[in-house]
């Protein structure tokens, strides 16, 4: 029997590759630049399924592809894809949940401890030869994290992580902002589910976990920022635009919050010219929140998983249900 044909939009580790290659025959983009829309259109028509991560499918791009029933992506998050348009033809959407969880709640604990105590600003002035007795007054003095109390919006698989860290590690309180509630956390770890300004009043430092959706665009803007403690950090691991960035670089800028601790941004890379670059009181990483070897090894496998299960016919396990 002939095996399905999957494609590639960029390499795997070789044991994932291996794997694949058991079940399916594959074509894999090594370009540097990306398929454009054609491209990619003319490969879909003739591929049983497509690991696409860095790049977006919807409606449009599959509608006459009649042997795809799958698109992989090795992400827990899938804005770039439209889940219901690619069911109306029979395709699957699946992603990689679970597997980051805790590589995903460790980065973001590090930008927690680096905003708040400062690190990534005195590290550059440690790196730039300005280590003077300056370097220690008051007006360089971080904030605490230890008994403060966390804000999480989203507590999903990700933020639950965050919170176990922030509970059994920090002893910080625990508010949280969430479609529904969450019983179980709020026993385990004495969360207290609360209306998102509320949350932003009284949290020390508030944590963004949510997907990026019409609903989430822009959640944290100008209004929502005035709410914050002066004191407090923002932090970032969901999607850039879950932040109105303008309004974020305007408080940051007038001291209206004490910081920000960012991994993801409105345009990836950041552009050279960006105002974050020339703010201190800012941790920026460029979207590392699942990027260490093992756990990028872990999802690129559950996305072939998914990929291959797909293009044999089979329900994939993570297909994604909007
Ligand atoms: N920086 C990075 O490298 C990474 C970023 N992410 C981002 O984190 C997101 C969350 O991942 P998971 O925890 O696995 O997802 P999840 O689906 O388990 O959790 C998301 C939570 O947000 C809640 N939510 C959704 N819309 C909401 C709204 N409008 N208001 C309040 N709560 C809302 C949901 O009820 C859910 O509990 C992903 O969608 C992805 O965008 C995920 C992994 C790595
Ligand atoms: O999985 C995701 O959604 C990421 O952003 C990268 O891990």
């Amino acid at each position: 029997m002939n095996k399905p044909h999957v494609f590639l939009a960029q390499s795997v580790p070789d044991s994932v590759l291996s794997y694949i290659a058991d079940h399916c025959d594959y074509t894999i983009w090594d370009k540097d630049e990306k398929p454009t829309t054609e491209q990619l259109k003319e490969i879909l028509r003739h591929s049983d399924g497509a690991l696409l991560t860095s790049l977006s499918a919807d409606e449009e791009l599959v509608k006459n592809c009649e042997r795809l029933k799958v698109i992989s992506t090795a992400t827990v998050g899938y804005d770039r894809f439209d889940p219901i348009g690619l069911a109306k033809h029979n395709v699957y959407l699946t992603n990689t949940p679970y597997v980051l969880d805790e590589t995903v709640a460790d980065l973001l604990f590090g930008l927690i401890l680096s905003g708040s105590r400062r690190i990534a600003e005195l590290h550059k002035e440690v790196i730039d030869g300005n280590w003077t007795d300056k370097t220690t007054q008051p007006s360089l003095y971080g904030q605490d994290v230890y008994k403060k109390t966390l804000g999480i919006i989203g507590m999903g698989r990700i933020g639950e992580k965050v919170v176990h860290r922030a509970k059994e590690g920090f002893n910080m309180s625990v508010l949280y902002h969430n479609r529904s509630a969450r019983p179980e956390a709020e026993e385990r770890y004495g969360a207290k589910k609360v209306e998102l300004d509320t949350l932003l009043e009284e949290s020390d430092i508030v944590v963004l976990m949510v997907p990026l959706t019409e609903e989430t665009t822009h959640l944290i803007g100008k209004e929502e920022l005035s709410k914050m403690k002066q004191t407090a950090l923002l932090v970032n691991g969901a999607r850039g635009p879950v932040i109105d960035e303008k309004a974020l670089i305007e408080a940051l800028t007038t001291n209206e919050i004490f910081g920000a601790a960012l991994d993801v941004f409105e345009q990836e890379p950041l552009p050279s010219n960006h105002p974050f670059l020339s703010l201190k009181n800012v941790t920026l990483t460029p979207h590392i929140g699942s990027a260490t070897a093992a756990t990028r090894e872990a999802m690129a496998m559950r996305a072939a998983e998914n990929l291959v299960a797909g293009a044999l016919g089979k329900t994939p396990v993570d297909v994604v249900k909007k």
